[in-house]
């Protein structure tokens, strides 16, 4: 028997030494990372309190849900209102400011050199290639100066009698729902329209009104889609697409590509024959000729003279006002300077762009009529004035006359904005407006929702009051404290489309149903996934208005 004390269980075991080893690499790397320029300035910006390596990563557990990651995001940056500024750590090299001081947002949004979109945006090249969305540099610059015209305010009247027909179908397809008298929700009725009237105009092809659900099923892959890009910003093991490839979301994401890139595609093919058989029938063309009647639209929204101006207002000429996919398609005929591939990924990038922002915008608009009753009746005694008892379909001017409408839409889309936040990468330092300085390399959010909401903007920020959009309020405000389509060159193109078309499509829906809610504002679970959803579903009812029927 040893009469040496047992040290055995004193020694290292075997792993002692890995442990020590794996212990080392990550103080080096994290004093490493500590010294670093990026971090030690990133350091100086207010933010809640970060974790070596981990950063802010670990306030994210047990919030792997959108709706409560967006609860989070809003009361998180709540205690950084006074600052303007907030920044988080994702990870040890990966910080993110938020911004929702409107004089730092200008900063960001008006300048011509903050204008590549964050890294993040890259999952969507799978679906929208290199479009007008996500690209940059040169690409971005020539191709929004091609796309812009498609957008100018007299190419938008012509499109009036599709919206008007979209918007009967919509009134007839919703009439089941108003006989029922139930609750239901209005998203997956306002997606469909809003797919099948973009096709009608912007693309330029007769969806056929077959009872053709081909839109339908389109608009849920892309709400699908949504929601696996919005998972891999949040969900860290998915952001690497050697780990993804390997996760279910990557089939999936495929069926739903088919889906999504099967329309396309058969809007371009169909498209491409009506072009051709056009160029070579000098009637056809003149029965395509566009309306270019001259319309006065100050001090509406659609008239940016007194907001934000940009490109949509440049005069392009008469001869440059053609539809999207016309002017595209007769770009590459001409100039020969626009391939396939691109013209694909322009029409994916506008199809997906302008139906899911106003398929949420007009929902939430919906919901919002069927809460504030007061402000449905103003709403009614406007179209009234404007329609009286007759049931024609509305014109471009019947548009300009629905002001109270149009405040009411604006104020829906500050309190939801449907992209409720935009994000930038920074390719060199920038000094904010509040004297803080944020440097390259960081990802700039700015922060829509939050800005929307922010106190010392708007009076009581969390009621709903379209009067926040009487002219003198509005020029009261901060150019850049109203932002739902983004502001500055990289601002939304499809801004004076998506209100024009609002209009016609709630105008005639309210001429002939009456929305009731029995849901509250504070009822609502919003989820932040791309684009700005109710979580539980936008539920309303629909009551038949006796006087005016769908406008023929
Ligand atoms: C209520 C409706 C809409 C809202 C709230 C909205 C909002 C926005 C916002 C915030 C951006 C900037 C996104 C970013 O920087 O990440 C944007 C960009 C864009 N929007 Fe819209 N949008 C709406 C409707 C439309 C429509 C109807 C179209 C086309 C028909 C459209 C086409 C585009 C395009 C192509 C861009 C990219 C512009 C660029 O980067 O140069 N949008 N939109």
């Amino acid at each position: 028997m040893s009469v040496l004390p047992d040290v055995s269980s004193l020694l290292p075991n075997t792993f002692f030494y890995p442990l020590l080893f794996i212990s080392l690499v990550l103080w080096y790397l994290h004093q490493r990372f500590q010294s670093s320029r990026l971090t030690t300035m990133v350091n100086k910006l207010p933010g809640p309190t970060a974790l070596p390596l981990i950063g802010n990563l670990y306030q994210l557990i047990g919030r792997l849900r959108p709706p409560q990651l967006l609860q989070y995001a809003i009361a998180e940056s709540a205690n950084y209102e006074k600052e303007g500024v907030v920044r988080f750590w994702l990870g040890p090299t990966k910080p993110v400011i938020g911004l929702f001081n409107p004089a730092d947002i200008e900063v960001i949004l008006s300048s011509n050199v903050h204008l590549d979109k964050s890294t993040e945006y890259r999952w969507f090249q799978p679906w929208l290639g290199d479009g007008l969305l996500i690209n940059s540099g040169e690409k971005w610059r020539t191709h929004r100066k091609l796309i812009a015209p498609a957008f100018h305010l007299n190419v938008l009247k012509s499109f009036i009698p599709q919206f008007n027909s979209n918007a009967k179908r919509l009134v007839q397809r919703l009439r089941k729902e108003a006989e029922r008298g139930t609750e239901f929700d209005v998203h997956d009725y306002m997606s469909e329209s809003t797919v099948d009237v973009l096709i009608e105009t912007a693309m330029g092809v007769s969806t056929g009104h077959s009872g053709d659900r081909s839109g339908f099923e389109y608009a849920m892959a892309v709400m699908k889609m949504c929601d696996i890009v919005h998972q891999r910003a949040y969900k860290f093991w998915l952001r690497l697409d050697s780990l993804f490839q390997f996760s279910h979301f990557a089939k999936e994401q495929e069926g739903y590509l088919k889906t999504i890139h099967g329309l396309s595609n058969s809007v371009i093919k169909k498209k491409k024959e009506l072009f051709d058989r056009l160029q070579s029938d000098p009637k056809l063309q003149q029965q395509f000729a566009e309306d270019t009647e001259n319309v006065d639209v100050t001090g509406t929204f659609l008239d940016s003279k007194g907001y934000i101006k940009d490109d949509l207002d440049d005069d392009v000429g008469e001869k440059k006002r053609q539809a999207f996919l016309d002017l595209l398609l007769e770009t590459k005929k001409v100039n020969g300077t626009l391939t396939d591939a691109e013209i694909k990924e322009e029409v994916d990038t506008i199809m997906f762009e302008g139906h899911d922002t106003t398929a949420a915008g007009s929902s939430f608009v919906l919901c919002l009529l069927g809460i504030h009753q007061d402000v449905q009746t103003k709403v009614m005694q406007e179209l009234n004035e404007i329609f009286g008892d007759s049931d024609r379909p509305a014109t471009f001017n019947d548009t300009l006359q629905m002001k109270y409408l149009e405040r009411v839409i604006l104020e829906t889309l500050r309190m939801y904005p449907p992209v409720p936040l935009i994000a930038r990468k920074l390719n060199q330092d920038v000094k904010l407006a509040t004297g803080y300085t944020i440097p390259a390399n960081c990802t700039v959010v700015i922060g829509t929702f939050k800005v929307h909401r922010h106190p010392q903007i708007y009076e009581n920020p969390n009621v709903f009051n379209p009067d926040n959009f009487l002219p003198e309020k509005m020029a009261s405000r901060h150019y850049y404290s109203y932002i739902p389509f983004s502001a500055g060159p990289r601002s939304c193109v499809g801004r004076k489309y998506a209100m024009l078309k609002l209009k016609v499509l709630l105008s005639t829906l309210l001429r002939n149903y009456k929305v009731v809610s029995n849901v509250s504002e504070s009822e609502f679970v919003l989820r932040g996934d791309i684009i700005l959803k109710r979580d539980d579903g936008f539920r309303i009812k629909l009551e038949p208005r006796s006087r005016v029927q769908a406008a023929a």
